[in-house]
């Protein structure tokens, strides 16, 4: 007998297929990625090594590892006329916006789009993890009335993008901050992004579709887009001495704080004790900053107050002051996040689609019965 004790609001808890690629255990806040600690992965590795490992299912060799970073850098470069389409769209937009046209339109121009083989999709992929950057470059260069900046083949992904998002060449610890950041926001089992993308590729649909889909459901402020809305918040805030006061307000008034609550995560996200310490180095550095010192602030009194019902940081806490350390705007914190989680879109497609399912849930039909046809003229 279906009732609605059988809902499960949000999918909460629903498992809907297997996975070899990220294990989430989330009352003791414990990350992996093919069996190895997040920290490892944040500590010893790179972004190319740990897309390559999400694609393939295993630690790649050296060899393998070193033809994939050559297929990155074979693909960086994007076709004219998208770069065209970047620069001829509307200044001020959102670059999510701006991103899931572009992702869009690649495919258009990618004879291989409609290949939803597995060799297709990996091929694909390769392309999409490669293109993003560039792409979320030429966007910001675009919206700011600057030359696009063509990709260099002496960086790293994470350097590289950096170089052709501010036209500099980042210093080694810059690139490795930013390489680590994107390790950590890789993948991230069955969050709602990377959900949604499964479901468009469940149809049998097109890399570039999912991918489409992917970076709409990651855009919203409850999923990647707390990211930004963070830092609007750290904004608003203005000064440390403000934290306390206006966290409490919030709290007090049952509003809810961007940067914390998990659907999975009931304790810290590990992700976020990694950007912590990452946010705290930098401030250290250069003479501790407004936003880490508000952030501070914004951990203790959640944790003190909310931490008993679970609410801890998760990984968009800190993700903005590490960013904005760069130089990076805050419209562009959720566009690198897609930077980043285009490895476990793909992954994820790939896993799904070789044992495919439709994807097809249902809803308790709580409407009217036993109802016929008004004709309008009948109608108070
Ligand atoms: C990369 C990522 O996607 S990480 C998540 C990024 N999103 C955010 O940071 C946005 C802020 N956080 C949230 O909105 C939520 O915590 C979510 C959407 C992430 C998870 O939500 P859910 O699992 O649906 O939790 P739900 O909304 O049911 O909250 C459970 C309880 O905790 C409270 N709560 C959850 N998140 C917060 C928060 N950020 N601030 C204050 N209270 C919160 C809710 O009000 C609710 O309280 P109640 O039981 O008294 O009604
Ligand atoms: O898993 C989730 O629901 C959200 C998240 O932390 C992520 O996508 O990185």
């Amino acid at each position: 007998m279906t009732n609605t004790a059988n809902i499960a609001k949000g999918l909460e808890g629903v498992l809907f297929t297997e996975t070899k690629l990220t294990f989430i255990n989330g009352a003791e806040g414990i990350l992996t990625h093919l069996g190895i600690p997040i920290q490892e992965w944040a500590e010893k590795s790179s972004f190319e090594e740990l897309s390559l490992a999400l694609l393939d299912g295993e630690l790649p060799t050296a060899e393998e590892l070193a033809r994939f970073d050559a297929d990155l850098k074979a693909n960086r470069a994007v076709p004219q006329q998208l770069l065209d389409v970047i620069a001829a769209m509307p200044r001020g937009i959102h670059p999510m916006q701006a991103l899931r046209t572009a992702a869009s339109y690649l495919g258009l121009l990618d004879p291989q789009a409609e290949d939803t083989s597995e060799e297709g999709r990996r091929a694909i992929s390769i392309r999409l993890i490669a293109q993003f950057a560039t792409i979320i470059a030429a966007i910001n260069r675009a919206q700011e009335g600057q030359d696009i900046i063509a990709p260099r083949m002496d960086l790293t992904h994470a350097g590289n993008f950096l170089y052709m998002l501010t036209g500099k060449e980042p210093t080694g610890e810059q690139a490795r901050l930013f390489d680590i950041a994107l390790v950590l926001h890789a993948d991230h089992g069955m969050n709602a992004s990377t959900f949604t993308a499964i479901a468009t590729a469940s149809t049998l649909s097109d890399m570039y579709s999912c991918m489409t889909s992917a970076i709409g459901a990651l855009k919203g402020p409850l999923h990647g887009g707390a990211n930004e809305a963070v830092m609007d918040m750290l904004d608003e805030v203005g000064t440390p001495e403000q934290a306390e006061a206006y966290i409490t307000k919030k709290l007090d008034n049952k509003e809810k704080i961007m940067g914390v609550g998990h659907r999975v995560y009931k304790y810290f996200d590990p992700r976020s004790r990694v950007l912590r310490d990452y946010a705290e180095h930098v401030a250290n550095k250069e003479g501790k900053s407004n936003y880490y010192q508000i952030l501070e602030t914004i951990e203790k009194i959640v944790v003190d107050r909310m931490g008993a019902k679970g609410i801890y940081p998760n990984v968009d806490f800190y993700s903005g002051t590490v960013y904005s350390d760069l130089g990076i705007k805050k419209e562009y914190f959720t566009p690198i996040f897609a930077l980043a989680r285009v490895s476990g879109w793909c992954a994820s497609v790939i896993e799904y689609t070789r044992d495919n399912r439709l994807l097809r849930p249902d809803a308790l039909y709580t409407g009217k019965t036993d109802q016929h046809y008004v004709p309008l003229k009948d109608r108070a």
